[in-house]
C-alpha cells in the first residue's frame, strides 16, 4: 500500500510466527516473477483455510505490501473487519462483485499489488477448478500483468473435508510463482484459460517431488490420494453452497424480510 500501515505491519510479523510456531518448512521458489513495483494480480490456488498467510507473505518477499480480494461476509466477524480495513483488503460481495472489481482496478492503476483467487472458494480435490473471469478482466482494464502463484501443502493443516492438523507439525509447503502473463490485447475468455493453464503447469512443477502419501484426505485423488475427484468435489460444494443459501432464507424469513 502507498502509505505506511502499523497494523499491516504487526499482521505480517504474526503471519511468520504462526509458520515459525507450526515449524512448516516452506520452499519460496520463482519468487522473482513477482514485479518489486507497479500494478500487478497475484493469482492464487485455493486450497485451504490458511493459504492467504503463505499468498501474502510470498508478495511481503517481493517488497510488496498486498490487497487481497476476500469474501465479503468476513467483515462480519469483528476481528477481520478491523484487519480487512487496516490492510486494505477489497470486500467481495460473490453475488454483487461490480463494487470491488472497480475497487481493485483502481488499486491496480494505482500501482499496487491485489491477491486475487480465480477459483473464487476452496477446491476440496486440491486441482484447480473452474475460474472466474474477473482476474483477466481486472487486468485488462488496468494493463497490468498477473503472475501464476501456488501454494502448495497448506491443505494438509486445515481445508474441507480434511481432519485439521493445528500445532507443530513441520509440514512441508511449496510456494511457487510462474512468470507473469501479460494481456497482450486477449479477450477476457482467452486470458483466463491462458491464466488457468499456466496456474496448471506451477501446481505440477510444485508437487514434483512432494510427498503424496497413497490415500491421504489432503492428497489429490490423481495422485492417489484419499481427496474427492474433482466431480465429486463439485457436487459436494454445491451441497454446501446450498444449505448455506437456505440458511440464509430462512434467517431473512425470520427477521420479517
Ligand atoms: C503479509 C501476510 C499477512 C496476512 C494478512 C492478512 C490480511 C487480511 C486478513 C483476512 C484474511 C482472512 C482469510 C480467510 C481465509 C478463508 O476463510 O478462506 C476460505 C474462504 O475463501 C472460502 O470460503 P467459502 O468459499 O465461503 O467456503
Amino acid at each position: 500500500m502507498a502509505r505506511r500501515e502499523p497494523v499491516y505491519e504487526v499482521v505480517q510479523v504474526l503471519a511468520r510466527s504462526i509458520l515459525g510456531a507450526q515449524g512448516l518448512r516452506v520452499q519460496w521458489r520463482g519468487l522473482e516473477n513477482i514485479p518489486t513495483e507497479g500494478g500487478v494480480l497475484l493469482a492464487v490456488n485455493h486450497t485451504s483455510y490458511v493459504d492467504f498467510l503463505e499468498a501474502g507473505l510470498a508478495a511481503r518477499r517481493a517488497g510488496r505490501w498486498p490487497r487481497y480480494m476476500l469474501k465479503a461476509e468476513l467483515k462480519k466477524i469483528r476481528v477481520m473487519a478491523f484487519l480487512i480495513k487496516h490492510c486494505g483488503a477489497i470486500g467481495v460481495d460473490r453475488e454483487h462483485g461490480a463494487e470491488s472489481y472497480h475497487e481493485a482496478v483502481a488499486a491496480l492503476e494505482a500501482g499496487e499489488a491485489v491477491i486475487v483467487y480465480p477459483e473464487a472458494t476452496i477446491s476440496r480435490s486440491f486441482e484447480l477448478k473452474e475460474f472466474k473471469s474477473g482476474a483477466a478482466r481486472m487486468s485488462i482494464e488496468a494493463d497490468v500483468p498477473i503472475v501464476p502463484l501456488i501454494v502448495w501443502g497448506t491443505q494438509r493443516i486445515w481445508s474441507k473435508g480434511t481432519q485439521r492438523r493445528i500445532g507443530r507439525h513441520r509440514f512441508p509447503v511449496v510456494v511457487e510463482a510462474g512468470p507473469a502473463i501479460r494481456p497482450d490485447g486477449d479477450d477476457p475468455v482467452a486470458l483466463t484459460a491462458r491464466l488457468r493453464a499456466a496456474m496448471g503447469e506451477t501446481l505440477l512443477a510444485a508437487q514434483r517431488g512432494f510427498p503424496a502419501p497413497a490415500g491421504e484426505d489432503w492428497v489429490p485423488a490423481r495422485l492417489g490420494g484419499g481427496a474427492p475427484p474433482p466431480e465429486e468435489a463439485l457436487r459436494l460444494e454445491q451441497e454446501e453452497f446450498a444449505l448455506r443459501k437456505a440458511k440464509r432464507e430462512a434467517k431473512r424469513h425470520a427477521n420479517g424480510g
